[in-house]
Parts: structure tokens; C-alpha cells; sequence
């Protein structure tokens, strides 16, 4: 069996734990604890609580290149995935991606500061819509994205071997 490159892979010391905030601290996303990760901190928008806004900014280099001098598109997905998952809390559900599709509109670029938002459109039952945005500070789309997000209920939760948050 080959062995993990400890470099690469941290050790999986938090699977023990049941809480889903402690272990979303290695989202890749937005998990402080991720050596690897993005690091995204969002602002959430609640003055109309029934469509959450969600904002970051965010600046890339070369470990995440897909064309030279470009961001990856996989990890363009990322962004728009991690946005659109923030706005879940704000609407007092914990929910995962079902579907989501994009439009790569323009070449997004490393090593600029970038704008990333996210809304919330609608919902239906356990389905919720949002949609996501890469914006330069001067507006422009480079990318955006909606998404199918479905309500994780208590009973795939457990599972999953985990306990919902605290309110
Ligand atoms: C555990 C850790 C938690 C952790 C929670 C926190 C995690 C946040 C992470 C950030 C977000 C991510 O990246 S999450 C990671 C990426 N996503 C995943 O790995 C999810 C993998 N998929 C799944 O586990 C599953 O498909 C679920 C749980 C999402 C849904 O399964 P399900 O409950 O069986 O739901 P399913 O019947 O398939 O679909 C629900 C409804 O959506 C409709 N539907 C399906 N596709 C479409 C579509 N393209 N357009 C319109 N509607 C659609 C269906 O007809 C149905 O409607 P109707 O018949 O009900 O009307």
C-alpha cells in the first residue's frame, strides 16, 4: 500500500468527532484548519432573511492555474459550489449540491482580487436554488453558476455518522 505523502495529506484526526462544525473545519472551501485549502470568510446578508446574499473576496496564484495565468475551471466551481453552499445556514438548513451548472464567461485570472457572491433564489420542499457569481471589482462577470441544493435531513445526517449543528 502506498504511503500518504504527509507534505499532501493531514491526518484524519478529527473523524472521530460527530459535530459537523468541527469537522467542516477541513473544508476545502472555507475550513480554517485545511492547510490546503482556500480559506474563503464570507459575509452574509440578512436584511431580507428570506434571500440571503453571500460575499467573499479572494485572490489565487499559480497552485491553482489551469490555463497560464488563469484559474482552473474545476476549482472555478469550487468558488461558485462554496458560495452557494453559505447560504444554507442563513436559511436554517444544512443541504448538499445536487446539480449545479456554469458559465464560463470569461478567463478567470490569478492573482487579482475578485469578487464572489452568492443569492438565494428560491425554494421548493427540500430543494433550494441559488445562484453564484465571480465578479472583477468593476462588475464584470467572469462566471456564474446556479445551483440545486437538497435538505440533509437528521436521519442521513446520522448516517453519515454526524450530529447537527447547535442553534
Ligand atoms: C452528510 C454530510 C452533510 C454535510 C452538509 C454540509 C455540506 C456542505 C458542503 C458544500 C456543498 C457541497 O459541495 S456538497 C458536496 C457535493 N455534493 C454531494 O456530494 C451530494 C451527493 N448527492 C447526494 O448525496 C444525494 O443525491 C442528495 C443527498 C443530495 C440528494 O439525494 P436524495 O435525497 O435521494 O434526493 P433526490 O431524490 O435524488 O433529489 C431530490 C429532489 O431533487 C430533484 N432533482 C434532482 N436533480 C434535479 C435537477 N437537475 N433539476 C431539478 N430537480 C432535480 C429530484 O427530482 C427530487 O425532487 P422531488 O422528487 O423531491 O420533488
Amino acid at each position: 500500500m502506498p504511503i500518504p505523502d504527509t507534505s499532501r495529506h493531514t491526518p484524519a484526526s478529527m473523524d472521530a468527532n460527530p459535530n459537523i462544525e468541527k469537522r467542516a473545519s477541513h473544508c476545502f472551501g472555507c475550513g480554517p484548519a485545511n492547510p490546503q485549502g482556500l480559506h474563503l470568510v464570507f459575509t452574509t446578508d440578512t436584511s431580507n432573511p428570506d434571500i440571503p446574499v453571500a460575499t467573499t473576496q479572494f485572490q489565487l496564484d499559480r497552485l491553482h492555474e489551469g490555463p497560464p495565468g488563469y484559474i482552473h475551471g474545476g476549482i472555478v466551481a469550487t468558488l461558485l459550489d462554496e458560495a452557494m453552499s453559505k447560504l444554507n445556514r442563513p436559511l436554517n438548513v444544512l443541504a448538499m449540491t445536487r446539480h449545479m451548472e456554469i458559465d464560463y464567461l470569461h478567463p478567470v485570472p490569478l492573482y487579482q482580487s475578485l469578487v464572489l457572491t452568492s443569492r438565494h433564489l428560491s425554494r421548493e420542499g427540500r430543494k433550494l436554488f441559488h445562484r453564484a457569481e465571480i465578479q472583477r471589482p468593476d462588475g464584470t462577470v467572469l462566471a456564474r453558476a446556479k445551483g440545486l441544493f437538497i435538505v440533509i435531513d437528521a436521519r442521513l445526517l446520522a448516517l453519515a455518522g454526524l450530529t447537527q449543528p447547535e442553534s
